[in-house]
């Protein structure tokens, strides 16, 4: 693809962005719906724009079909009405739950344990069709999710409202009925992808794609993405803006470590043991940090060694770094191809993320530590114009950071040649290597190009990695990897204290807001299981008058940095999620998460939570537990609350007990941590200060040899 060819992508380049703020008073006016609707489809239907009902209807309904038609003078007009941000890709958001200016009392048309969950992964999904009670099992389930956003509506019975007779689905089933016969509607009207994202049809070809970053596949025939990422900040102060460690941070030397696999490197005490070059000691500096975490302690000897390594950490304790610095400072000593114009540019280093808002947070870290060298860090990812992605390449690509969906386009693209790659970073590697990504992450490796597992360095980094997952990492990694567990498998951050109530269905609004009141201004996320359910949750806070926004992945790109953007800055101090949010992010001053609806998998709750409690600080994680739905993570969670010494409610150890499944500790279900390295081999069990200490198995239960 020529220069030329990127530009003719460019339809409108500016389009104007809009504040996805929630406010209540934008809400009112029928009449600025009207600027959103251009299909006759949805203007015969909703013209009357009185009821917020009705306008919500508009915004959705429009969004799919019309707003790739409007100008950007409509665009202009759309950034001052109601309908900004939150509904704009909400599509069928507004058609449930609304009637009357009001969200339906006990009506839980938003609020349905939908199996349509926006986490990115499959095998979540899997998970929660069988525990709802749907009558398919996982793989038809699969398929209905494959095709859902062209073809919802005919797939609804998955969810089990046919199935079950439950009196809460016999509650529910005339507005599900009504509901069914929209959604058939909106499937026949073709599907309601938003502006700039992928239509998927129901071949099913490449959905989780889709879910994961928009779909940026060659292969999948759609609307052109537009969206041109902000260029990062060129200034040094905002490049090596950070927020301060907290009263915990010095803790982190207390947790134990475990090193298993054969002649690992002894860990470092300091900064100035890993013999970097001046560059990078002054830019760590720069970046606020002057004491390595325990996961950096030992990881950064064992990359600077040349090991492949699997290392599993709790949330905000610096793994970024522990992977960044010990490659930046080969690439140093080594010296690399400095950056010039090709077509073809062959990075040195490849590292890849679940998320575009993670990825893209790896490259300003990448761009950070590498300032003032000549290692160049370019980031790609979907939901943004191909073209733009390919220019940054063009120019210089020494440290190349990735979603997988567009890294495959720009390799078939043939603008990245895979020959000189000699690190290989999966970041949330569990995540990466699981039924989403790790397809993608198997024909990456297979790539014609890319060096075997023996001829480069490959480095797994997650707060969790599930037996099973750590099985199939056999495939990327040499058979004398490294495995480095800090504190235990996937236990969560115990700097987060964590709450969980039990709260029905019915009362959990009520009690987010009674929540959010006393919390007043403090940065909370709120993390809720489907995409439409985090536009109502937004929606009902503002109406509220709670400052909110929300990312998902039903959300346009520009949309999710910006919402990303207002929660960052305070402008608005909560932010509903979906678990597109729950990995990675790093965002100063989080001090609550809540869990309106918990995760499908306990491992999930970890990262979710451990957006709060960073890097030393304290945070809180407040949880809703709805016995109905949520009983199958309670053993798991009261294994997750004992270990990080939290309270343990008696009534949550009580449905623990009486769904007790045998074998628990250690099971091969995705559901449940594991406690270890799978292969068992010997470890050194450190604590984190000292390099050979003898201390007690941190996980008695789990045998190692
Ligand atoms: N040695 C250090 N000193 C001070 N701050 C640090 C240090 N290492 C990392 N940090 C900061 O701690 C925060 C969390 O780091 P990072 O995002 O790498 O955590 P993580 O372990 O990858 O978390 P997650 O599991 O959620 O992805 C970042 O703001 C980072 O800059």
């Amino acid at each position: 693809m020529g220069d030329e060819d990127w530009e003719a992508e460019i339809i409108k380049p500016h389009m104007s962005s809009y504040v996805p703020v929630f406010e209540k008073d934008r809400y009112s006016s029928g009449a600025n719906g009207d600027t959103y609707n251009r299909t006759p489809a949805s203007s015969s239907e909703m013209d009357d724009g009185s009821s917020r009902r009705d306008h919500f209807m508009r915004s959705g309904f429009a969004s799919g079909r019309s707003l790739g038609n409007r100008d950007p003078g409509e665009s202009n007009k759309r950034e001052n009405t109601s309908t900004m941000g939150g509904f704009g890709v909400g599509k069928s958001f507004g058609n449930r739950g609304f009637s009357n200016n009001k969200f339906e009392e006990g009506d839980s048309s938003g609020f349905w344990r939908e199996s349509n969950n926006d986490c990115e992964d499959n095998q979540t999904r899997n998970r929660g069709f069988s525990k709802r009670g749907g009558f398919q099992d996982g793989n038809d389930s699969e398929a209905s999710v494959s095709s859902r956003r062209g073809g919802r509506g005919s797939f609804r019975g998955c969810r089990g409202r046919f199935g079950l007779g439950s009196p809460m689905m016999k509650r529910k089933r005339c507005t599900a009925l009504y509901l069914d016969l929209l959604s058939l509607w909106i499937s026949l009207i073709g599907g309601y992808k938003g502006l700039n994202e992928e239509v998927i049809t129901g071949s099913g070809k490449n959905s989780w794609k889709s879910e994961a970053e928009g779909g940026e596949s060659g292969d999948i025939q759609g609307p052109k993405v537009t969206y041109i990422p902000p260029p990062p900040p060129e200034d040094e102060d905002s490049i090596f803006a950070h927020y301060q460690t907290g009263i915990n941070f010095d803790k982190y030397d207390t947790i134990l470590v475990e090193v298993s696999g054969h002649e690992a490197p002894p860990a470092i005490l300091t900064f100035e043991e890993a013999n970097l070059c001046q560059t990078l000691n002054s830019n760590i500096a720069k970046a606020g940090y002057t004491k390595l975490t325990p996961v950096q302690k030992y990881s950064i000897p064992i990359i600077l060694g040349g090991r492949d390594l699997m290392a599993c950490a709790q949330t905000g304790s610096g793994k970024t770094a522990a992977f960044l610095l010990p490659i930046l400072a080969h690439m140093m000593r080594d010296g690399i191809t400095a950056s010039r114009f090709k077509e073809l540019q062959e990075p040195e280093c490849i590292i890849v993320a679940p998320t575009r808002e993670l990825i893209n947070q790896i490259y300003l870290e990448a761009r950070k530590f590498s300032f003032g060298t000549c290692v160049r860090a370019v980031v790609i990812y979907g939901g943004t114009q191909l073209g733009h992605s390919i220019r940054q390449i063009v120019q210089g690509c020494n440290i190349l950071c990735a979603t997988p969906g567009r890294l495959m386009d720009i390799i078939g693209k043939e603008k990245i040649g895979l020959r000189q790659v000699k690190y290989l970073v999966l970041d949330e590697a569990d995540r990466m290597l699981d039924m989403g990504f790790g397809p993608e992450m198997k024909k990456l490796i297979s790539c014609p190009g890319m060096p075997s597992k023996e001829q480069r360095q490959t480095l797994m980094f997650s707060a969790t990695f599930p037996e099973e997952i750590q099985r199939l990492a056999g495939e990327f990694l040499k058979s004398n990897y490294l495995f480095v567990a800090v504190g235990q498998v996937g236990g969560a951050c115990r700097d987060v204290q964590q709450t969980i109530l039990q709260v029905g269905q019915y009362s959990k609004r009520e009690k987010l807001v009674e929540i959010l009141r006393n919390i007043g201004d403090e940065r909370t996320m709120v993390f809720v299981e489907t995409k439409k359910k985090a536009d109502f949750i937004a929606t009902f806070l503002c109406q509220e008058k709670i400052s909110t926004t929300s990312i998902h992945g039903d959300r346009e790109q520009r949309e999710r940095e910006q919402a990303l953007g207002d929660f960052r800055c305070g402008k608005c101090p909560v932010l509903v999620a979906t678990s597109v949010a729950a990995r990675g992010l790093d965002i100063e001053n989080v001090q609550h998460v809540i869990n309106f609806d918990l995760p499908s998998t306990i491992d999930e709750y970890v990262h979710r939570i451990g957006r709060t409690g960073r890097c030393g600080n304290t945070g809180r994680a407040i949880s809703f537990f709805d016995p109905e739905s949520d009983s199958h993570l309670a053993q798991p969670l009261v294994k997750v609350l004992s270990d990080a010494q939290q309270d343990v409610p008696a009534w949550l150890e009580e449905i623990a007990f009486s769904t007790y499944v045998p074998g628990f500790s250690g099971s091969s279900r995705g559901n449940v941590f594991a406690s270890v390295d799978t292969r068992k081999g010997k470890s050194s069990l450190n604590t984190a200060g000292f390099s050979s200490s003898q201390a007690p198995n941190p996980v008695d239960d789990e045998s190692w040899d």
